[in-house]
């Protein structure tokens, strides 16, 4: 449950996935939610980085917001085919996600560039997702808690607040799969998340959000929503479908 008055966050990761004619899908999206229930939730979409401009022009006027899904570390310079914060906030982003395992696993990001691209996102004034999970192997041999712990230790920056960052938990097997932890285990990692980042920020720990991500569907959002610090969710594949995203943002309805 989002308790101590942390307000929840819906987002969905859109990968590469998305061509103009997908706008029509955040059309969907931004007049299937209610205003009562946009009371109650931030939703956030991150579209590939070729939509972000069309997005922003289709939720203009509400409070749905947009988001890149990745970002260079500099401002600006000869990094050819990278795109900073800077440039996704000119573009009216506010939020971008780092560190997504995909981006770990894929282009060998490691904690260190986590980092260096959470503080560009704080630099631009956009707000950072900072990604930690633990593959199957690290979570049989007992060490999910100590991977993610670390993870958000090096990747968090210093003097991180609610304004600039939230944490997303995905366990690197749940992406894509269907299969998710139990609730007893995502309240364990979240738990123990919220502790570290207590040794971190201190009191501003109990502000910052902790969304789990990973197989989310409309079908488990209830389930996973209520867990104890879950504050919401980062949604992939289900993101996609402008009814199953409302689906799991309705979890948040009663
Ligand atoms: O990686 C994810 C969101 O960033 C989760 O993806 P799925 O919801 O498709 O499992």
């Amino acid at each position: 449950m989002a308790s101590e008055g942390r307000r929840p966050l819906v987002a969905g990761n859109w990968k590469m996935n998305g061509l103009r004619s997908s706008i029509a899908t955040v059309e969907a999206i931004r007049d299937g939610l209610s205003p009562a229930l946009l009371d109650k939730i931030d939703v956030l979409i991150c579209p590939p980085a070729t939509l972000i401009s069309s997005c922003v022009a289709a939720v203009y006027g509400t409070p749905i917001a947009i988001g890149g899904q990745n970002l260079h570390a500099r401002p600006n310079g000869a990094f050819t085919g990278s795109i900073s914060a800077e440039m996704l906030a000119d573009l009216g982003a506010s939020y971008v996600i780092v560190g997504h395992s995909e981006r770990r696993a894929y282009h060998y990001e490691t904690d260190d560039g986590v980092h260096a691209k959470a503080l560009g996102a704080r630099r631009a004034g956009l707000r950072g997702i900072i990604c930690v999970g633990e593959t199957m192997e690290e979570r049989q041999q007992g060490r999910a808690l100590d991977i993610v712990r670390a993870q958000l230790a090096i990747g968090l920056p210093k003097g991180a607040t609610a304004a600039d960052t939230v944490v997303a938990y995905e366990p690197v097997w749940a992406i894509g799969s269907g299969r998710t932890p139990t609730p007893q285990e995502i309240a364990e990692v979240h738990a123990s998340l919220r502790e570290m980042l207590d040794k971190l920020v201190g009191e501003e720990a109990h502000r910052i959000r902790i969304l789990y991500g990973g197989s989310v569907k409309p079908s488990n959002a209830r389930e996973l929503m209520k867990v104890e610090n879950v504050d919401g969710a980062l949604v992939g594949g289900a993101s996609l479908v402008a009814e199953d995203f409302l689906g799991i943002c309705r979890a948040y309805e009663e």
